[in-house]
């Protein structure tokens, strides 16, 4: 998947441009708060029509205007395609091909990007809630199966967790927390098996690209931690009865404390460097590695699924990073194209083979 061109109109602080990617490295380059991160957000919306930042949509309209437009060609699902999205009114329009679609939805799975921005540090830095949510999406981004099996989890979970706090109350209701727990036990066994079959996709892709990142020298392991004793090679059946046993040994603690205690939503990825907790021990650089490392696997499970290399956007990764970590983002990830925002000038010498935009107070040259 590449991008061929990108056109933005009234977009936040960009002026009115046409830009023409290379099909490798793309530097975007310049000083603080001139548009880089602007220009990968506007990208990013082709994915599926939502800003990376968690903006809303009248917010990337020029402060002086009252619509944007951002138009792209590209090429993928081997064709040349275009995609246009106006922001106008509080409304977002989006056109594929020249026809206009019912939802932004329409463009997910049309242009395919991986995203790294600083905030994904969080993945590492913040609790197992990030990690799980990381991995929830991925999975839901493979299959829409996947999606409804998590929604549904989520939901039933909801209603057992009402129920009980309902139950310290009135304790004749204990009879009904069964009408939840089958349905929490069989949407729980197969989310948790979907998470782990693909927990050991990424683990396999991303002990690579830490490897070539850190130059050999960090051994990287991600694992699935299950607080119901699961492990990577148990059966969706075996899921289920590991569940069901915790769901049944706990239950008069989770009436005691109104709160489902053991279950999918408790569970969490490690992130391992060199035999140690990265959240506990890792330096600012090994933890941007090893987020870098998950977000390539990320796109490199995609580009299995797809048969398409994604497109990869990387927002402000090269700081805190030595030359050599640099070096391979530069100068290492072959065959698929990249954007990558930097603010220093020694970057921009680093690059061996690729194009460099030169951001100037939203003038892209
Ligand atoms: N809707 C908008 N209209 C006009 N300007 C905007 C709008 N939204 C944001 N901006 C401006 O865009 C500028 C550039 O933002 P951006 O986040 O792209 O900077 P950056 O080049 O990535 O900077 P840094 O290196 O500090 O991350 C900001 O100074 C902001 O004030």
């Amino acid at each position: 998947m590449k991008v061929i061109a990108l056109k933005f109109e009234n977009y936040r602080n960009l002026k009115d441009n046409i830009i023409s990617p290379c099909d490798g490295v793309n530097i975007i380059y310049g000083d603080n708060a001139q548009g880089k991160t602007n220009l990968l957000e506007s990208l990013w919306f082709f994915c599926g029509g939502h800003s990376f930042r968690g903006s809303k949509d009248s917010e990337v309209i020029n402060w002086d205007r009252n619509f944007a437009k951002i138009e792209m060609r590209f090429f993928g699902q081997d064709r040349e395609q275009t995609a246009k999205i106006l922001f106008k009114g509080g409304k977002k329009t989006v056109e594929i091909n020249g026809v206009q679609k019912n939802s932004a939805a329409a463009l997910i799975e049309r242009f395919c990007a991986v995203v790294f921005s600083p905030e994904h540090l969080s993945l590492i830095k913040r609790g197992p809630g990030e990690r799980r949510k990381f991995i929830d999406s991925a999975i839901c981004r493979e299959k829409l199966k996947n999606a409804v099996v998590l929604s549904k989890y989520n939901r039933i979970l909801n209603q057992r967790n009402s129920l009980l706090k309902d139950i310290y109350r009135r304790p004749s209701l204990e009879d009904t927390l069964s009408v939840w727990d089958e349905p929490l036990l069989k949407n729980g066994a197969v989310l948790v098996k979907k998470r782990i079959d693909y927990v050991k996709m990424l683990s396999d892709r991303a002990v690579k690209y830490h490897d070539g990142i850190s130059k050999g020298k960090e051994e990287l392991k991600i694992r699935y931690v299950s607080g119901c004793d699961i492990t990577e090679d148990d059966s969706t059946d075996e899921i289920y009865e590991k569940l069901k046993t915790k769901l049944e040994t706990h239950k008069s603690d989770d009436i005691r404390t109104g709160f489902t205690n053991y279950g999918p939503h408790r569970d969490d990825i490690e992130i391992i460097i060199n035999g140690k907790n990265a959240k506990a021990f890792a330096s600012q650089g090994q933890q941007r590695s090893a987020v870098l490392s998950l977000k390539l696997a990320e796109a490199s499970v995609l580009r299995e699924r797809m048969g398409e290399e994604p497109v990869i956007l990387l927002d402000d990764v090269l700081s805190e990073l030595d030359a050599k970590r640099q070096d391979f983002l530069l100068n290492e990830l072959h065959g698929c194209q990249v954007f990558i925002t930097c603010c220093e000038k020694s970057n921009k010498e680093q690059l061996r083979n690729g194009k460099i935009f030169l951001l100037n107070n939203g003038v892209v040259s």
